[in-house]
């Protein structure tokens, strides 16, 4: 092992990737269109790690292993994936002779080829950022196969040269790789990736030695599985592994020293786990999770200790003056003379870069926030603050304290109206007449064939229709010429939908450049980013709103465009909301009020919207919560609580309809298992999910669990421009309506169609009413 350096006094456990402009995302989508070389895309990586060094050095973090080498194209799971070459066999003809992917197969990986899907999506811990899943079974190659790591270690110090520090290379670890991996569907039944572990770990030896060689003195191996039960194989397991893993590359001779980070959450019991492992460092989340007992404390004699006090997670500027009493706390528990590295919580890839950059937000607003830049400072600030002493950051704090006192007094912050409507709230408002009454109501009201057919929203986004929005923005056209382009667009997809025979139309929402930002928008308490991109996935970028005050309604938000939507058709027209999970999952939430207060201020305000789409003579109103599932917390014990407040402010946006008013709400995911229960209690008439990539495997559970309501499983993968063909959907639906009864079943597609062209678009629903057709016809 390196002779011992220690870890820097602080650091940041990862930067977001993708570039201050987006480079990254530029540079790669340019070269999959073929715009640019192999060559030129490496060079804009090479570039874009050079300035983000530049960066976090000139901003002081000038001790070596302080800046983290994170650096991928795509994915830092997918990165495992390519350095192990753990390539699920459909690709293996893109491995070469050593068993590694190029820049190329690597991208395949990413996002798949002709008949050969891309590995599988899915969202990272409790975060809006998804990683390819590996798919791992017992005769998956996997090996250290590939170097990229240790490449970003060399190329910094031969960059540096005097001028940045060495860097500390950051890699997802092995027992969070594997908990994160699915069985292939080769695997034998029973077998579980984690069974890959020796492997695994032989593997990541090498890339130890690798990254000695290379010059590191430390490696960061981020285990945040480690803090979520949400695996297919039990705590004990877990914790096995995380011993057998650490005593194992622990006892690799030649190798940086070890820090393992577990993010997002409490380590628990996995603490104990590490600390008896012969590792030299343990990163704890003390914005997540709590301080650790002192016994637990205790046990991590002779390790370093890398205390994240400033939230990775969210955009608010970090209270210091409580961050550091919090890192007073450790130090008093810890045994004498550990060395705390001060740190942020997680990788800051959840946040943008640098909120200098918002000129045209409220500067009052602006000056509560922090993104990573501003995160990287606080970091600082804390570290001299724990090792000099509180005088030593007076006038920091003395700052900060002032500008946390101006946010509490702003008047917006704390909206009288609003705090009296939240306390008022009582259980009569989240409760609707029983589904019966209604049931009846709305038959006889809306008077719907069996089966009846319906889609989820959006229809194609065209560029005319964004072109119009970026003309609107720029001022190039005025409100009513904008105003006539989108009434121009809904006219044309009522029409469309009337000719394809669909019983419940949609206007189609081309005036919302997103389902959160458009109502974001529109409520106060809300205010917009102008560069605050965080990365999605891959090359894939959203820039979440942030909500810092109470939410009000200041008008009508869609009934304008619903009920001209309606003025045209004879046809139920089904009005458009986004739900108070998703609004708040979407985006940055103020840190100041508990998200059940935060939830019921946003219902209110759904509530108001839904009454005026009532009176505007809107009979059906979906009020979407695809969200619902994705921030259900990691561990199971914090599950009801969440569950009955996100339940309560859906409840709460629905509760004040009338019984022949048809509340419609959608969840874009078929594993919702684990959230049946939940979703049943949301108490919408009407629910569609996605079903048809699964080929409709829920069933048996809706059908199992008694759900009363109806329910839209969708027939028609819409990520997916294939179309599907009327046989296809028939036979979905029957297996729907044999599982759930006719009078149960809806048809629909798995989400909506923004993101479809018209031409599949028509083509797929044509079939998918034919379908509907076809069943009622078996039926009669
Ligand atoms: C991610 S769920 C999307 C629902 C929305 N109503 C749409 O159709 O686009
Ligand atoms: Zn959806």
């Amino acid at each position: 092992m390196t002779t011992a350096s220690p870890l820097p006094s602080a650091t940041i456990l990862g930067y977001p990737r993708i570039g201050r402009d987006r480079e990254l995302k530029r540079a790669v989508e340019s070269y999959w269109k073929g715009a640019i070389t192999t060559e030129e895309l490496r060079q804009a990586a090479t570039g874009l790690r050079a300035a983000t060094r530049e960066r976090l050095a000139g901003l002081g973090l000038s001790e070596d292993s302080s800046i983290p080498a994170d650096f991928t194209f795509y994915d830092q799971v997918l990165a495992v994936t390519a350095a192990l070459g753990a390539v699920p066999a459909r690709f293996r003809d893109l491995l070469n002779a050593q068993g590694a992917l190029d820049l190329d197969g690597y991208f395949t990986l990413a996002r798949g080829q002709g008949d050969r899907p891309a590995l599988e999506m899915t969202k990272w811990l409790d975060s809006n950022y998804h990683y390819l899943v590996p798919e791992i079974d017992e005769s998956t190659p996997i090996d250290y196969v590939e170097g990229s790591l240790a490449s970003q270690v060399v190329e910094a110090a031969q960059a540096g040269a005097g001028s940045t520090a060495a860097v500390r290379p950051v890699v997802v670890g092995p027992v969070s790789y594997l908990l994160m991996a699915k069985p292939t569907d080769e695997a034998a039944e029973g077998f579980e990736p984690l069974d890959r572990l020796p492997d695994v770990l032989h593997a990541y030896g090498h890339l130890l030695m690798d990254l000695q060689a290379a010059g590191a003195s430390w490696v960061q191996f981020d285990e945040p599985a480690l803090v979520a039960d949400s695996w297919s194989v039990g705590r004990e397991r877990v914790l096995a592994a995380v011993r057998e893993a650490y005593a194992w590359l622990g006892a690799v001779v030649e190798r940086p020293q070890i820090l393992v980070v577990g993010s997002y959450g409490d380590l628990g019991d996995a603490l104990g786990a590490l600390a008896a492992s012969p590792i030299e460092a343990v990163g704890l989340d003390l914005v997540a999770g709590g301080v650790p007992s002192s016994e637990d404390l205790a046990a991590l004699e002779g390790k370093s200790v890398v205390a994240g006090v400033v939230s990775g997670r969210n955009i608010w500027r970090t209270d210091l003056s409580a961050a550091l009493e919090r890192l007073e706390a450790l130090r008093e528990a810890l045994p004498s003379g550990t060395p705390i590295t001060v740190a942020t919580s997680t990788s800051l890839q959840h946040v943008p870069h640098d909120v200098e950059r918002e000129t045209a937000m409220d500067p009052a607003i602006r000056s509560w926030l922090a993104f990573a830049d501003q995160k990287v400072e606080e970091v600082l600030i804390l570290a001299r603050g724990l090792e000099q002493g509180r005088q030593a950051i007076a006038a920091e704090l003395d700052q900060d304290a002032e500008l946390r006192a101006q946010r509490a007094a702003h008047p917006g912050v704390q909206r009288p109206e609003v705090r009296q409507a939240v306390a008022s709230i009582t259980a009569a408002d989240r409760t609707r007449e029983p589904y019966a009454t209604r049931k009846a109501a709305q038959e006889a009201r809306l008077g719907l064939p069996e089966v009846p057919t319906t889609t989820i929203g959006s229809f194609p986004q065209t560029a005319e229709i964004r072109k119009a929005r970026a003309a609107h923005r720029r001022g190039e056209i005025d409100e009513t010429a904008y105003q006539e382009a989108m009434r121009a667009e809904i006219a044309s997809v009522i029409a469309l939908q009337e000719r394809i025979g669909l019983d419940v139309l949609v206007h189609g929402e081309a005036e919302r450049n997103d389902m959160v930002q458009y109502f974001a928008e529109l409520l106060e308490g809300f205010v917009t980013t102008e560069h605050g991109w965080v990365q999605s996935y891959g090359s894939r970028c959203t820039r979440p709103s942030i909500l810092w005050g109470d939410v009000a309604r200041p008008a009508p938000m869609t009934v304008a465009w619903s009920s001209y939507a309606q003025s045209l058709t004879d046809k139920p027209l089904k009005g458009m909301l986004t739900g108070p999970v998703t609004i708040m999952a979407w985006s940055f939430v103020r840190d100041d009020l508990p998200r059940a207060q935060v939830a019921d201020q946003l219902g209110l305000a759904l509530r108001a919207e839904v009454e005026d789409l009532e009176a505007a003579g809107i009979g059906v109103i979906q009020v979407d919560e695809p969200a619902i599932r994705e921030t259900l917390p990691l561990r199971a014990e914090d599950r009801p609580d969440y569950l009955e407040w996100s339940v309560g402010s859906f409840r709460l946006a629905t509760g004040g309809a009338a019984p022949s008013t048809q509340i419609h709400t959608h969840l874009c995911y078929s594993e919702f298992d684990v959230v049946i229960d939940a979703v049943d209690h949301l108490d919408a008439d009407v629910t569609s999910i996605e079903a048809s990539r699964s080929r409709m495997d829920i069933l048996p559970a809706v059908a199992a669990h008694g759900f009363e309501r109806q329910l839209g499983p969708g027939v028609w993968d819409i990520h997916s421009p294939r179309v599907p063909s009327a046989q296809e959907c028939t036979e979905l639906l029957a297996r729907a309506v044999d599982a759930l009864g006719a009078e149960t079943v809806w048809a629909n597609p798995d989400c909506g169609l923004k993101t479809r062209g018209y031409e599949e678009t028509e083509a797929s629903l044509v079939n998918l009413v034919q379908a509907a057709a076809h069943i009622r016809s078996q039926g009669a």
